[in-house]
This record gives C-alpha cells, structure tokens and sequence, in this order.
C-alpha cells in the first residue's frame, strides 16, 4: 500500500510494506544517538560546561550536523528532559501488565525508578538539567507534577479498596512519596553518584509505604 511519509517535507510516496526509507531510517538513528551524547555530557558536566562541540565530537560529526537535529543546547536539553518522562508511563505500562494492586503498583514503579536513576543515563541527566533549570534558557517541562498525578490515581484507587491507611490523604501521601524520593535520590547521587540508591530506597521507601497500608 501507498502512504504518506510521515516526517520527509514535501512528503514523499514510500511503500509502507517496506517501512520508512533508509534516508529516513538514518536520521532517527542520527537523532538518537546525538541526544544520547548530549544525555551523558549533561549528565556528567552539567549544562553549562556542555557545549555542542563536545556532542558533535562525542559522535564524530560536525557541528553542523548536530544542528541539523537540534538547533541549539537548549534544544538539546529540552528533549533530554522530555525523554526523562517519557521513561515512567511505558514503565507503568510494562507494570500494569503484572496485575498488581494500586498500591503495589505504586511500589513497584518508584523500585523500578531507583533502577532507573541508578542505571539510565537520559534519567540522570534529566534530573540534573531540572536542578540547573534557571541557567537554561528554555521552557523545560515542570518537575515533579507528573509523578504526583500518578502516584495520586493509583493512592486514591488503593484508598477506594480499603488497602490504604484510614485517614490517609492519597494526594498528600503522593506528594510525600516524591519529596521523599526526590531526595533521596539526591542525597544518594551527591554521597554515592546514586550506587547506593536501591537501598536507601528500600529504606525510605519501605518506611513510608508501612506507615499506607492498611
Ligand atoms: C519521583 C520523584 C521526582 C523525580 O525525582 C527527580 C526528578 C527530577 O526533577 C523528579 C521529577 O521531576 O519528577
């Protein structure tokens, strides 16, 4: 069958059967590969001793061609910080297919992200390039909300099936599990560069979801 290509301009006629044209193909590999050079310098200079040089030469192409993909640093940090997000709705996905309660569910995604923030470099220079937001001259998304709506949903589900302690308020249990979280996940990068995390997790984590359950 004919279809549109989806991101050439003018589109361009390409058989669908055979998937995107190489040329194509080339260029979302390009593009990651750029971002996932600019995720592992943000993530061990920081923002402001990054430059798109250092990327450009981290993946052995010019300037240019990294400009071609993101046209400036901010660019660049814009779409690592979207790319941080982007890890917890297909983690909830990949979760949602075990069954687990609401609660545990809820468990279950903040031991996965103590993984995260342990192993996947786009997290952890999401992360920083938050802290460093006032020297980043571009809307990067807000920090914290989107973990809070859902540790909220699944609080208020586990609340409205009696697996939650009476009197707990779900929306303020949220934002204790992300303060407490975020800052855990801190402490444990600025003493340990997070290789302890998974077990100040257990700590922290373990205290505040004995104080939930029913
Ligand atoms: C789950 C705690 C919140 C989480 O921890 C680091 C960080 C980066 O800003 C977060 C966020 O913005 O959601």
């Amino acid at each position: 069958a004919e279809c549109a290509s989806t991101t050439a301009f003018p589109p361009r006629r390409i058989d669908c059967a055979r998937g995107p044209a190489p040329k194509q193909d080339r260029s979302i590999r390009t593009k990651a590969l750029v971002l996932r050079a600019a995720a592992e310098l943000f993530a061990a200079r920081g923002f402001r001793h990054t430059s798109v040089n250092d990327v450009a030469d981290r993946v052995e192409m010019t300037k240019g061609a990294v400009y071609f993909h993101y046209p400036s640093k901010e660019s660049l940090a814009v779409a690592v910080v979207e790319q941080h997000y982007a890890r917890w709705p297909e983690l909830l996905e990949e979760i949602r297919e075990q069954g687990l309660s609401p609660l545990d569910t809820a468990a279950e995604m903040l031991d996965r992200a103590a993984v995260a923030f342990r192993d996947d470099v786009v997290v952890q220079a999401g992360a920083r390039l938050q802290l460093e937001r006032p020297e980043i001259d571009a809307t990067l998304p807000t920090p914290y909300v989107d973990w809070t709506e859902l540790l909220t949903g699944l609080l208020t589900a586990a609340r409205d099936e009696g697996r939650l302690r009476e009197g707990v308020d779900p929306a303020a249990a949220a934002r204790s599990l992300v303060a407490g979280f975020f800052g855990m996940q801190h402490i444990s990068d600025v003493l340990e560069h997070r290789a302890d995390i998974v077990e100040r997790w257990r700590e922290v984590g373990g205290l505040m979801f004995f104080a939930l359950r029913a």
